[in-house]
């Protein structure tokens, strides 16, 4: 098995490094030309990398089975910017459960993810992986801990309305109320979403103003943004974590360097976090099965350090 070290490695080096370098350049020149500021320049050429890593096999959409590919058709005709505000009064609505961080991990364990084309091992596999990839690198423990939870948003699956599938619960994320972006993959299954013909949501800024901030948008309901709510008030975890949690599936703007038009400049500072995050999420898919029990009493200590002993989900 490929550990995440070695393919973080592989890709750094890259063997096609110079045609990015190439390819970067020329980026450079067309945003001089297009007059953009030298944050979003290189947004850009970060994001050009990000893109070009994922050729050594992770994220290969294109190549993905029907599972995927159905999950994503539904999901973009489906999460109109009306389900979107119905869900959020919803989710305010109600308390779902009571019940610990890790009682949730373990609730969660029955789900298999059917929009990622990269694991089909049980999110309690993927959450430790991520966690203990985080730790490996010695990064601090609000970060391991975070990567230990940032997936339980997916609990929303066993809240929701029966039977309606995982699509308003799991996959990347996108923006409603503005033109759906060419980022998202798949883009052209949007064109089954209602809002893509109306005229007041499929301008690039829609019913938002530029600059307004990521926190005056709505990202497509799903697990991120339903465990940032939950977390926002019941945990001690720093404000780069409810990012990472927040936006990490949220890859046309973190990979895709879309939706600079609504960013302020905080949200750069955010975004930072996020990218950091990001590769552990992604490669230690990659990494051995964690093995659970061993693993539990040090993330035990860990969820006790930042978290209430009773969340209300
Ligand atoms: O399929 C995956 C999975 O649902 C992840 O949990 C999510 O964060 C990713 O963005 C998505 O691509
Ligand atoms: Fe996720
Ligand atoms: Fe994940």
């Amino acid at each position: 098995m490929v550990q995440t070290q070695e393919v973080l490695s592989r890709q750094q080096q890259g063997k096609n490094g110079q045609e990015l370098e190439h390819l970067s350049d020329l980026i450079d020149e067309v945003n001089v030309i297009k007059g953009k500021s030298a944050q979003e320049i290189q947004f850009d050429q970060e994001s050009q990398f990000d893109a070009a890593k994922d050729k050594d096999g992770f994220r290969q959409y294109e190549a993905a089975c029907d599972r995927v590919k159905n999950f994503y058709a539904e999901q973009h005709a489906k999460q109109t910017l009306a389900y979107n505000l119905e869900a959020r009064a919803r989710f305010n609505a109600t308390v779902r459960a009571r019940m610990s961080v890790w009682e949730a991990i373990e609730k969660l364990n029955t789900l298999i993810d059917e929009s990622d084309p990269d694991t089909e091992v049980s999110q309690i596999e993927h959450l430790l992986q991520t966690a203990e990839a985080i730790r490996r690198d010695g990064k601090p423990e609000w970060m391991q801990v975070t990567g230990l939870i940032h997936d339980l948003g997916k609990l929303l699956y066993f809240y929701g309305v029966e039977g309606e599938g995982q699509w308003s619960t799991v996959g990347d994320t996108f923006i409603v109320g503005a033109a759906f972006s060419d980022k998202n993959i798949y883009p052209e299954t949007f064109k089954a979403n209602p809002d893509y013909n109306d005229p007041k949501l499929n301008t690039e800024l829609g019913i938002y103003e530029h600059g307004c901030g990521l926190d005056n948008v709505m990202i497509s309901w799903g697990h991120d943004e339903y465990l940032y709510h939950v977390m926002k008030h019941q945990s001690s975890l720093p404000k780069e974590a409810l990012s990472m949690i927040r936006y990490h599936s949220f890859y046309p703007w973190h990979r895709g360097g879309a939706y600079t038009q609504f960013m302020n400049e905080d949200d750069y500072e955010q975004l930072k976090a996020v990218k950091a995050f990001n590769p552990y999420d992604l490669y230690s898919k990659s990494d051995e099965p964690p093995k659970v029990e061993d693993l539990k009493p040090y993330y035990q200590g860990l969820i006790a350090k930042f978290f209430n002993p009773v969340i209300e989900w």
